[in-house]
């Protein structure tokens, strides 16, 4: 579990991004932090991550005595040192002292991208230098994983393979992301931000399926399969809108 009490944080030549912030997240969850540009997300997976230091107040992590976090950058070159792919997701099994090929293999596979092995990271596209970062962090097995934007400019396939391995991980997710159809799918809770705070917190279908909540007041686009249920006066909207065109005999996505 990973408990924040009283959070503030202040940057030094910059804006005081969080006041007296209290949240929970669950162990072993994927929990989506959402919101608009500049309320902090970012901030707090840096702060999660021992990063950067709270002002005021604390984040604790329950289970291990020292809990290892592990962190995608939200611009995947900032995370890119290594001569070779292999080399890059190597890193943190092999300072952790874990199967290193084991894990390598396993993380490369995940993301679909065994065949970027011997290539030079900064030398990838954007998109696969994404996966690269996060088959790296997944390939060293910290108790928290976070996330900056993992789907941006991601192809149909990386969405859908990332997505899954998530779904499939039993360690604690922190997902920062403006793709609510991705969190939707594949996030159990969510936490959203605005400029003065949390501003809802709990399983994410009660809050971006809440036809009462304002999503595009604070940020946020309705995931598809929302719209598809709301248009057809479906009460429990799907995972995924194929999901429900199955179960509809005749009706189109
Ligand atoms: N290194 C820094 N120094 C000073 N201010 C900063 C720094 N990094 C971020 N900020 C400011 O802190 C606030 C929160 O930034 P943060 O990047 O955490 O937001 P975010 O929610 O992740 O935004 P986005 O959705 O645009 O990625 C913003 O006002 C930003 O300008």
């Amino acid at each position: 579990m990973i408990d924040v009490t009283d959070l503030s944080f202040e940057y030094d030549d910059g804006p005081r991004v969080f006041e007296d912030l209290s949240l929970t997240i669950p162990e072993g969850e994927t929990v989506a932090v959402l919101g608009a540009n500049g309320t902090g997300k970012t901030t707090f997976l840096r702060l999660l991550a021992g990063l950067l230091t709270p002002t005021n107040g604390e984040i604790r992590i329950d289970g291990d005595q020292d809990p290892t976090v592990g962190l995608t950058p939200e611009i995947p070159a900032d995370g890119l040192f290594a001569a070779t792919v292999s080399e890059e997701v190597a890193f943190f099994p092999e300072n952790r002292g874990l199967a290193v090929e084991t894990q390598v293999t396993q993380a490369l596979e995940a993301l679909g991208i065994t065949h970027l092995a011997d290539r030079i990271p900064q030398a990838l596209s954007e998109g696969e230098k994404r996966l690269v970062t996060i088959a790296s962090v997944l390939s060293g097995d910290p108790d928290v994983i976070g996330l900056d934007e993992p789907t941006s400019g991601l192809d149909e396939s990386g969405w859908r393979r990332l997505g899954e391995r998530l779904a499939a991980l039993d360690r604690t997710v922190v997902l920062v992301t403006h793709d609510t159809d991705f969190a939707w799918r594949y996030a159990d809770s969510a936490v959203v931000l605005t400029d003065s705070g949390v501003d809802r917190e709990g399983p994410i279908r009660e809050i971006l399926a809440d036809s009462t909540y304002d999503l595009a007041g604070v940020g946020l686009t309705t995931p598809e399969p929302v719209v598809w249920a709301r248009e057809r006066g479906i009460e429990e909207p799907p995972r995924t809108v194929a999901a429900a065109v199955e179960l509809i005999e005749g009706e189109e996505p």
